[in-house]
């Protein structure tokens, strides 16, 4: 049964018992590039309470260096290495799980953000925002020459994405067995500032039926993206906590790693989501409106 936190009395206790504090983005921090209320006051607060604070979010269009211009542009103290976005996770589970061999390459189906994290990794691609392949053009396989260095396919959120993008990534993981198929993330949808959009699980469904497989994930929930911020942050999980907007995600991801869980409403999951005879099994371990309810705490 989730605490559902209401008195300052409530928030100040858990400001007491937590002093990691691990922030989804989309739907907590903000709906696109508009910031929800009462965000910048809270992580303010936090900050002054020397409080370890990590963003953890499963958009893989930004890579942590440009999620760094974002939260500038916002007005948002933030600082590279508290960043890990699933692009981040995705290139690094390529480089140091699998130890992709320097000549192989990637295939992508994803934005500017997954391109820059694997140039990070020293990781080869194509596809992406290539304009020969950003195109509505048909799709012929006489055309194609099939590139033998692709290794992988990884996929992301991709607002671009058309057929011509699907048929090389199927190619791919079809004409070569040893091709992996990789999910940055696989959110079935987005909160964007004027409501929501398809997400990136939905880009890669096409491939999931047509494969019928389903990719790695390297995002949340999966252990990868906690696997990243381990290798790099020291935190006590015990007195470490996720606040999130998605149950399948955010809270599922504290919940593998041992973190307790803050939902909030202000994103993808409504009150009727975890109340009442559909209330989903996945149960954060408290439950509040907004961040900026934290803001109760006088300091
Ligand atoms: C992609 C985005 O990620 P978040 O920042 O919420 O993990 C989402 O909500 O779908
Ligand atoms: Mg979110």
């Amino acid at each position: 049964m989730s605490v559902r936190l209401t008195s300052a009395q409530d928030y100040a206790s858990l400001l007491d018992r937590y002093d990691t504090w691990m922030f989804d983005c989309d739907g907590v921090l903000w709906h696109g590039d508009r910031l929800i209320d009462g965000v910048v006051e809270v992580l303010g607060m936090l900050r002054r309470k020397n409080k370890k604070i990590l963003f953890v979010t499963n958009n893989a269009t930004k890579s942590r260096k440009s999620y760094k211009g974002k939260f500038d542009q916002l007005g948002v103290e933030a600082h590279v290495d508290e960043i890990y976005g699933s692009a981040y996770a995705a290139a690094v589970y390529l480089s140091t799980v699998i130890k992709l061999p320097k000549e192989k390459k990637v295939y992508v189906i994803g934005q500017a953000g997954l391109e820059e994290e694997l140039h990070e990794e020293g990781i080869a691609f194509l596809g992406g925002t290539d304009p020969a392949d950003c195109t509505l053009a048909p799709f012929s396989l006489s055309d194609f020459t099939l590139d033998p260095d692709v290794a992988a396919v990884v996929c992301g959120l991709d607002t671009q994405i058309n057929y011509t993008k699907l048929s090389k990534a199927f190619q791919y993981l079809t004409r070569n067995p040893e091709c992996l198929f990789i999910a940055t993330n696989e959110d079935s949808t987005y909160p964007s500032a004027d409501g929501l959009l398809p997400g990136a699980g939905s880009i890669s469904a096409p491939l999931r039926f047509a494969l019928g497989k389903d990719p790695v994930c390297t995002g949340k929930p999966s252990r990868t993206m906690l696997d990243c911020i381990n290798a790099k942050v020291h935190y006590n999980p015990e007195r470490t906590i996720m606040v999130g907007d998605r149950l399948n995600t955010d809270i599922l991801f504290g919940q593998g790693g041992g973190l307790a869980t803050l939902l909030v409403l202000t994103g993808i999951t409504s009150e009727s989501d975890i109340t009442g005879p559909n209330a989903s099994p996945i149960v954060p371990d408290y439950v509040t409106n907004s961040l900026a309810d934290i803001c109760a705490v006088t300091e």
